[in-house]
């Protein structure tokens, strides 16, 4: 594992206000880390401070080995970031705009003319490389500001909310091009999108008034719902008081939750344990015959919620 960012402790007040209070995490290249949080959770602070655009009141971030305070430019050099929004010069057009990023970015001449051209290529704007920023549709800005990002093929990506605001079609096109990416880099995404946690990333950390709440993988994330490996069964011709008083008698089952209109039960297994075949096994035994049986997953709103409420203990 190549550790490519690596944040300890990290805080930002503002006044009185603790938008990050003492964030730590890493990110390996090869992680895609989902960065989920409400609204006001803290999630641009950090990002801004892992890129240098906001000093830190305390803690430390390093980039590839460089420290965001003591080589601002290292850093700069070895991350690409797409700021919420991902705002752009409107008038200019995305070929003049990524020439000008080049420039900054220190390249000319036929390096500048392949790393654009081969930015344009895999952000799939090459078809509106001469048309004003202003007049492309969000989608295609994203992907412009995508395409400043990914300019100097840096390892390291920042991407604050790069969905937000799409449609499917488009959320689509922009998770694809980061799945692409995500092999050689390390990509920090903020979201509150709960369906990115599948679609886009393979840990992640949630942070709830400025402190980190959990840091895991989606599966570990699922596993905290209560919803998780319950089963939901029915049996035919069978009272559904006797069959509750045998389901909730089980040594493996937590409890029993009637459903509605006489579609059985959802059974809670103690420790989260997959009891689907146990139960089937049971079940038969006693001569019945399933009319329905089926797993849950976990539920990420349940969990997000249980995890960032005021008030709730960590969950970590
Ligand atoms: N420049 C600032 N001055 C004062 N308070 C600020 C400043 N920037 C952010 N905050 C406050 O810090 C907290 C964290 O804000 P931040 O933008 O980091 O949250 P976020 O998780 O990115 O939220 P969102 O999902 O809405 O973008 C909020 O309470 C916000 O109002």
């Amino acid at each position: 594992m190549t550790l490519r960012i690596e944040i300890d402790d990290l805080a930002k007040h503002f006044g009185a206000i603790k938008a990050v209070d003492g964030v730590s995490f890493s990110v390996s290249k090869g992680e895609v880390l989902g960065f989920l949080g409400p609204n006001g959770a803290g999630k641009s602070t950090t990002m801004k401070m892992i890129t240098g655009f906001l000093t830190p009141t305390h803690g430390t971030v390093r980039v590839c080995g460089y420290d965001v305070l003591q080589d601002p430019i290292s850093v700069k050099a070895h991350l690409g970031y797409l700021p919420e929004g991902a705002p752009a010069y409107a008038d200019m057009t995305p070929d003049g705009f990524l020439k000008f990023i080049a420039e900054i970015r220190g390249l000319s001449g036929a390096d500048r003319k392949r790393a654009v051209a081969s930015a344009a290529e895999r952000a799939r704007i090459t078809t509106v490389m001469h048309q004003p920023i202003e007049t492309l549709s969000k989608g295609y800005k994203r992907r412009v500001g995508l395409a400043q990002a990914i300019l100097h093929n840096p390892p390291v990506l920042i991407l604050d909310e790069p969905t937000d605001g799409l449609d499917p079609n488009q959320k689509h096109e922009v998770r694809t091009l980061i799945n692409e990416m995500a092999e050689d880099k390390a990509i920090i995404i903020s979201t509150h999108i709960l369906e990115e946690v599948h679609a886009l990333c393979n840990r992640n950390v949630v942070i709830a008034n400025g402190k980190v709440r959990f840091d895991g993988t989606p599966h570990e994330l699922e596993a905290k719902s209560r919803y998780y490996n319950a089963v939901c069964v029915n049996v035919a011709n069978i009272e559904q008081q006797a069959f509750e008083t045998f389901l909730t008698s089980l040594d493996f089952v937590s409890d029993v939750e009637a459903l509605d209109a006489q579609a059985g039960f959802r059974v809670y297994p103690k420790q989260g344990a997959q009891i689907t075949a146990e139960l089937s096994e049971k079940i038969r035994a006693n001569g019945w015959d399933i009319d329905a049986l089926h797993a849950e997953h976990g539920r990420l709103d349940e969990v997000f919620r249980s995890i960032t409420m005021p008030n709730t203990e960590s969950s970590n």
